[in-house]
């Protein structure tokens, strides 16, 4: 069955850009195109601007995810994939881009394709707080529980608790509001 389209409002703010599109029928995510250059070093992220704007409808969201072949070829992912652009967001979609790879750099010319959006309906929850959930077959088994691999043993799983890198000090700043 083809569904209808969702009709999203866009702004262009580069004209001489290409709006996003999708590059095959079936495809779920619409590429984003940077409208800057950038060169990173291995380690070192950007934010690159895609010269969009759009109005999505109320109950929508849109996903900023990685782009599998940038991955694979370049070790290009996202710092907060995936990214997630609210409906009631106005300004210019940005793609955080970092280069995962240990060696290489990446360079990135205005108008390549960085990263692809996905939209999505989204629910709104209501809580409801209660002293017990219902019971469930996986209960309380959180991740690595079923069994998993080396990497997940004692300490470093479903307790929580830190697991490398300087995330302390980051949660802090933004809890600040750094
Ligand atoms: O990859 C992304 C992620 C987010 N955004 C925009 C749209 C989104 O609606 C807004 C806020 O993003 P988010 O809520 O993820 O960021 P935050 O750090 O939690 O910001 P805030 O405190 O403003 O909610 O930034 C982007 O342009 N690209």
């Amino acid at each position: 069955m083809t569904r209808v389209p969702v009709d999203v409002l866009v702004r262009r703010l580069e004209p001489d850009l290409p709006l996003p599109s999708y590059e095959h029928p079936g495809d779920a995510g619409l590429d984003l195109l940077t409208a800057e250059g950038a060169t990173l070093a291995p380690g070192e992220r950007a934010v690159l601007r895609t010269g969009i704007a759009i109005a999505l409808p109320d109950g929508y969201a849109a996903f900023v995810h990685p782009r599998s072949g940038l991955a694979a070829r370049c070790g290009v992912s996202l710092g907060n994939a995936p990214g997630t652009v609210d409906a009631g967001y106005r300004g210019e979609i940005k793609v955080i881009v970092v280069n995962l790879d240990p060696r290489e750099r990446v360079v990135f010319q205005r108008g390549d394709r960085i990263a692809q959006l996905v939209v999505q309906q989204v629910e709104k929850v209501r809580f409801h707080e209660v002293a017990q959930l219902p019971g469930s077959a996986r209960a309380e088994g959180g991740f690595g529980s079923t069994g998993g691999h080396a990497g997940l043993s004692a300490g470093s799983g479903a307790g929580g608790g830190r697991t490398g890198g300087n995330g302390y000090s980051s949660v802090v700043a933004d809890r600040e509001g750094q």
